[in-house]
């Protein structure tokens, strides 16, 4: 249920970006629960802006979240695609039809995915737009704006009002969020699967071959969005591939790269699955994303 006073926030999978975005929540304006595989007494960030410690309450069983919890105001999926079924116990017991839930995950396939999950709780998907990276339970290294992109509804206003008083967090509203998703996952089709099977950060895209795979892979994303009703087009792939191939971005690394280093599996289904589960239903080729996603499922 909504309580009076500061709302009370839940993430579930305390990785990278969900303790990066649960730290960002100032105090004063909710309370925030991580639970996690593995426990945790501190959080700490280290960010662009220097290092700062967050609050922490951390749990690692669902049957120890207290009773009275179901229902929590908000709650933030940030597990890896591949781990929201092993979740699952978290948000049976965390969600409610009063809650809201917010995913913070890859993909498109989200709203599937959790909404038999989530007890007929609000549920708003975002396209999250920014670099973070656990470096061990409780230690974020974060580098780069955090932009989370959603839905223009009174959730994302909601959404956007918990994060009041936190300059490193941009809450974006779009008219047209299905635009937007496509857009995101053309962007980790070119970057992801490519750093992740050549083990290079976002620099090895600058390499002119594989820059131009990059290109062929989003170009090939391009039918099949508008199939799916998203309006992009050559410009949008030219625009992405410049802020991939960025100077800036050389040093960047991708959520499937740190994965792949770390000798984890990848969330390639949720993206290269995802286009090849798409294609088939509209009918529209996308054999490059498919050879991709078969490398990865070989790699792993
Ligand atoms: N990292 C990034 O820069 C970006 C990531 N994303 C997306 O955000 C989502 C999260 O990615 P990211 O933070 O990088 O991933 P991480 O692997 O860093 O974090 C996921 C966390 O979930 C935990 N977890 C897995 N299963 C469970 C479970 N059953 N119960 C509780 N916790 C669990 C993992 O535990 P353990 O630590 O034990 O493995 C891990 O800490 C992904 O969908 C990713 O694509 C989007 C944009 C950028
Ligand atoms: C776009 C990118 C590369 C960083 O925000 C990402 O989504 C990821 O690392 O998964």
């Amino acid at each position: 249920m909504t309580r009076p006073g500061r709302p009370r926030c839940a993430v579930v999978g305390a990785g990278g970006i969900g303790a990066f975005f649960g730290a960002q929540i100032p105090a004063a304006q909710g309370t925030v629960v991580y639970c996690a595989r593995r426990p945790f007494t501190r959080l700490r960030v280290d960010s662009e802006i220097g290092p700062f410690d967050a609050p922490v309450q951390c749990l690692t069983d669902p049957g120890s979240v207290p009773a009275d919890w179901t229902g929590l105001d908000w709650v933030f999926v940030a597990v890896k695609a591949q781990h929201t079924r092993s979740a699952a116990p978290w948000l049976a017991r965390l969600c409610s039809s009063a809650s809201r839930v917010v995913s913070l995950q890859n993909g498109i396939e989200q709203r599937e995915t959790l909404t038999p999950l989530i007890g007929g709780a609000r549920l708003l998907e975002t396209a999250v737009y920014c670099g973070a990276e656990l470096l061990e339970p409780g230690v974020v290294r974060q580098r780069g704006g955090a932009r989370l992109v959603t839905e223009d509804v009174a959730l994302a206003t909601e959404l956007a009002e918990l994060f009041v008083g936190t300059a490193a967090v941009v809450v974006e509203r779009s008219p047209d969020f299905r635009t937007e998703a496509w857009r995101k996952l053309m962007v980790n089709a070119a970057a992801n699967g490519l750093t992740a099977l050549t083990r290079k950060r976002m620099g090895v895209l600058r390499v002119a071959e594989v820059g131009e795979l990059a290109r062929a892979v989003m170009t090939e994303i391009l039918p099949l969005a508008r199939a799916d009703g998203a309006q992009l087009t050559a410009e949008d792939v030219d625009r992405a591939l410049a802020a991939l191939r960025a100077p800036g971005s050389a040093e960047a690394t991708t959520s499937m790269y740190q994965d792949r280093l770390a000798g984890r599996p990848t969330e390639h289904d949720a993206i290269y699955g995802a286009v090849a589960r798409r294609a088939e239903r509209l009918g529209v080729e996308a054999p490059l994303n498919r050879a991709i996603g078969a490398l990865l499922t070989g790699a792993c």
